[in-house]
């Protein structure tokens, strides 16, 4: 065998070995029709788009937050959009009981459960960590623990479908911003509860796929109230957003990165150069612009 050809046999398998491995199962909107969908913190922002693209697709949605009239328009509207079917459920994620009763109406109401959206986050501040130890508890509580909550109850009906956990997550949640303490305390515990868990869910051959979505700024009406003038850095859009998260679920990847290069490069300087990326982060921030908050 020539010299060329040793060297080319090899490198060949290792290309084809590459593309294998790489080569990723196209997402389709019919991976959506007819499956029974969960979205939580869906009255307005991500969460309201992620339900109208389901709708789109065909799916049976049930829709979560604490207010019924927001909620009922966009039942309305998944309907019109062509949802199997579209019901809601409107009450506080910061009760444990009411996290869990989502969970058993959609096994009343759609007799199961394929894919369970977390996205809910409960109001706080954009500004400096103000020692309020009872507001972080609460939001924990909301951002968190509800989430663990809602997991646990649907675990048995999304093994039995071989289904999948979204979990809407942030780059706060990756790194550390400033103004956002409490808030990024829950998007970080986030991280851990869920990739740990998925480590279990692959020793133990559990068919449930979790999604965790690192988002950068989004344009929705309560990210622009409270950080517009403050990041100086233009938002994505929010009908995307919820798309692309909607396509890592479906696809079961382990991470959705949103927008990628914005969030993903940032993440590789982290790992290398963390003073570095928290010193080009505090340039993206008008701190002047903090007192009108
Ligand atoms: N927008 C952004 O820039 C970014 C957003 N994200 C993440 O994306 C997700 C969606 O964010 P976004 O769309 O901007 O958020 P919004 O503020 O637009 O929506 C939040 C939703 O949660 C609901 N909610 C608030 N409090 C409670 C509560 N106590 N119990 C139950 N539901 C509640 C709200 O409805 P109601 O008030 O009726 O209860 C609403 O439907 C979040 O997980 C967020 O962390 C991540 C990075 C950036
Ligand atoms: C410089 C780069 C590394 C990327 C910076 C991205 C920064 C600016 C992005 C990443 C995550 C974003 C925050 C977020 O996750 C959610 C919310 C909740 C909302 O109600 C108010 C806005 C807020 C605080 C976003 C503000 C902007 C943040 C810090």
């Amino acid at each position: 065998m020539g010299r060329l050809q040793k060297i080319l046999i090899p490198f060949l398998g290792l290309v084809l070995a590459f593309c294998f491995y790489s080569a990723r199962e196209n997402f389709k909107p019919e991976m959506l029709k007819g499956k029974r969908v969960i979205v939580t913190g869906a009255s307005t922002g991500i969460g309201e788009q992620m339900a109208y693209h389901l709708a789109r697709m065909g799916s049976h949605i049930l829709v979560t937050a604490r207010t019924e009239a927001k909620l009922q328009k966009v039942v309305e509207q998944c309907l019109k959009l062509g949802a199997a079917s579209a019901q809601y459920v409107s009450g506080s994620m910061e009760d444990m009981a009411f996290a869990e009763h989502v969970v058993k109406e959609a096994e009343n109401l759609l007799g199961g459960l394929d894919m369970l959206i977390l996205n809910h986050i409960g109001k706080s501040y954009f500004s400096y960590f103000d020692g309020d130890v009872g507001h972080v508890q609460k939001l924990l509580r909301i951002n968190f623990l509800s989430y663990v909550a809602m997991t646990v109850s649907a675990l048995p009906m999304l093994k039995e479908s071989g289904g999948s956990i979204v979990v809407v997550s942030s780059m706060a949640g990756k790194v550390g911003f400033p103004f956002t303490v409490p808030y990024s305390a829950t998007k970080f515990a986030l991280d851990g509860f869920f990739s740990s868990l998925r480590q279990e869910f692959s020793i133990q051959n559990v068919n449930v796929s979790i999604t965790l979505c690192i988002l950068g700024f989004i344009n929705t009406e309560s990210a622009m109230k409270a950080a517009a003038d403050v990041v100086l850095m233009s938002p994505a859009p929010k009908e995307e957003c919820a798309l692309e998260i909607i396509k890592g679920g479906a696809l079961r990847q382990r991470e959705v990165y949103y927008k990628y290069a914005s969030t993903k490069i940032p993440l590789l300087i982290r790992d290398w150069a963390a003073d570095f990326l928290d010193y080009l982060v505090r340039k993206c921030y008008s701190v002047e612009n903090l007192k009108k908050n």
